[in-house]
């Protein structure tokens, strides 16, 4: 007999075996529910990820083939795979369990870092433990102190925005704007400015080398996540080659600081004030921050790469996703922009720039951009992995070594907790009124717990004062036809980009 076919026999064989072996259940096991699970026909669950992967291919969208699934199985689920457990929560006491009560059982695991490790190393983003914890209490006290609200650094930034905005205008007045890309951009120079201190010019320069690099990083680690073997089947090469660019720039820009430490201290020495504090006036970055910090065995520069490329990816496309996000909301719902813009009128000016202070004062607009985390989180689904057995609040059994995932896009959208509208766009659900009946744990945009999102006020404070200064300066309309297809990667963003038709409220003379 051909000894391939014989070969192949005995792996079915074996695998089925293995498949159907059965397991002795723990004690917990036995006292505790299982998950439901989506029917499979073959050994190791082999048509569900065959059938998964063959949808994502045809462009159908995770988050919504979630939902279907929802709707026939509840909504925890276990969609097993290769006889691995995926399982998705969407109630708001299973995901206070995992992100708080019992956080420490829920690690970003073995399985999430292998994926992440090229591109974000031992940064925040990718650690567990100490090596998550230490990152995390040095950078906490940069994100408290009055850096952002010293609104300059994001404003010099809109700037940039609207300068963009403008030539477009002029040169191409009645051709939809693709706004998605436009934010991007907008947010890396912000973003790359904040932690260290040097922009990448993206707004300047529609690809510069190091956003292609940092794009296709992205883009493959996303793919990671989908593809089983995915060691063995996406290419590494290409991978490798776009990081080196990364890193290229970010170890110039870290031997670039460390050089600006060493000739400030120096100056202190030389003029005796070695004591004192800072008093010129300049802006430390996170990366100042670090270096700040350091004991006498400081940061090596691979740790400080690892930091700058977690605190980049973290912080960019999040608020990029939520201002393309709002821009699209806004131009389907012309009551809420104009009410908006209003508001905008009266509490600021119809072209006065808004500073910090100012935009706190913008409650109608915080309720819109509230109510455009919930319907578009930009982290719609966040993967965990289970350390020990465990037990739901509902009752439900997690074995150990299990993907447990929490999907912000699901619980949001639950009527049981929003309501009979609750697929509805209504910023007033924020309203003083009926802003009591959101209970923790229902709205997690931010995740929650010990490693809630650092950034969450630099994202609302951005995104507050991009949006106010657009409206005030232009007139945005639906492009007739357009649709979003929006897609569930690791950040929610449309994939056809958010094409929208905009023109100056007045001409751009009189600003
Ligand atoms: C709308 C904008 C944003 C959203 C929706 C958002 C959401 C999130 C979420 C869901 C997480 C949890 C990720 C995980 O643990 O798997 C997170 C973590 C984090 N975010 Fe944000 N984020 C936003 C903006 C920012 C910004 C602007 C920064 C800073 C530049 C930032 C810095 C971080 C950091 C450092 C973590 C890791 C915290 C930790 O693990 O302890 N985020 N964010």
């Amino acid at each position: 007999m051909n000894p391939t076919v014989v070969l192949s026999t005995a792996v079915a064989v074996a695998a089925a075996a293995y498949a159907f072996k059965p397991k002795k259940k723990t004690e917990l096991e036995a006292k505790s529910v299982p998950i439901p699970e989506p029917k499979s026909y073959l050994p190791l669950q082999i048509d569900t990820v065959v059938s998964y992967i063959y949808n994502l291919l045809r462009g159908q969208d995770e988050l919504e083939m979630l939902l279907k699934d929802m709707k026939v199985h509840g909504n925890t689920i276990n969609f097993k795979g290769f006889n691995d457990d995926f399982i998705v929560v969407t109630d708001p006491s299973s995901i206070q369990h995992i992100l708080a009560k019992n956080q420490p059982n829920y690690e970003k695991g073995p399985f999430f870092k292998e994926i992440f490790h090229d591109f974000l190393g031992s940064g925040i983003f990718n650690a567990d433990g100490d090596t998550w914890k230490s990152q995390r209490q040095i950078a906490r006290p940069h994100f408290q102190t009055s850096e952002f609200k010293d609104a300059a650094l994001i404003n010099k930034h809109v700037d940039g925005l609207l300068v963009l905005i403008d030539k477009h205008i002029a040169t191409k007045p009645d051709t939809p704007l693709e706004v998605q890309s436009v934010f991007c951009r907008f947010t890396l120079d912000e973003a790359s400015e904040f932690l260290f201190g040097a922009t990448v010019d993206a707004l300047k320069n529609e690809q510069t080398e190091f956003s292609t690099a940092f794009n296709y990083a992205q883009t493959m680690t996303a793919w990671r996540f989908r593809i089983p073997f995915w060691k063995y089947i996406l290419p590494r090469r290409r991978m490798m080659t776009e990081i080196k660019k990364l890193d290229d720039f970010v170890y110039k820009i870290i031997d670039d600081a460390r050089a600006r430490q060493a000739a400030r201290a120096q100056e202190k020495k030389e003029s005796g004030k070695e004591n004192e504090e800072e008093e010129d006036g300049r802006r430390d970055t996170l990366l100042d921050h670090f270096l700040s910090q350091q004991d006498e065995d400081g940061f090596d520069s691979k740790y400080l790469r690892d930091m700058l490329l977690n605190f980049l990816l973290a912080g960019r496309d999040t608020t990029a996703s939520l201002l393309s996000w709002t821009t699209w909301k806004l131009v389907q719902h012309p009551k809420v922009l104009e009410k908006l813009y209003q508001e905008i009128v009266q509490v600021i000016g119809p072209d006065r720039v808004p500073g910090y202070e100012d935009i706190k004062k913008l409650k109608y607009q915080k309720q819109v951009i509230n109510e455009v985390l919930r319907l578009c989180p930009p982290v719609p689904i966040n993967p965990r992995e289970s350390v020990e057995e465990d037990v739901l609040p509902n009752g439900y059994y997690i074995p150990a070594g299990s993907a447990v995932s929490y999907c912000a896009y699901a619980t949001h959208r639950l009527p049981e907790l929003w309501g009979d509208d609750a697929l509805e766009f209504d910023p007033d659900r924020w309203g003083p009124e009926r802003v009591g009946k959101i209970r923790p744990f229902m709205f997690v945009p931010f995740h929650a717990g010990p490693r809630i999102c650092l950034g969450q006020n630099l994202a609302y404070t951005t995104a507050q004062l991009a949006l106010t200064r657009l409206l005030q300066r232009y007139d945005i309309k639906a492009s007739p036809g357009f649709e979003p297809h929006q897609l569930g990667d690791i950040v929610m963003f449309s994939r056809n980009g958010v094409e929208v038709l905009i023109s100056h409220k007045r001409p751009a003379s009189e600003f």
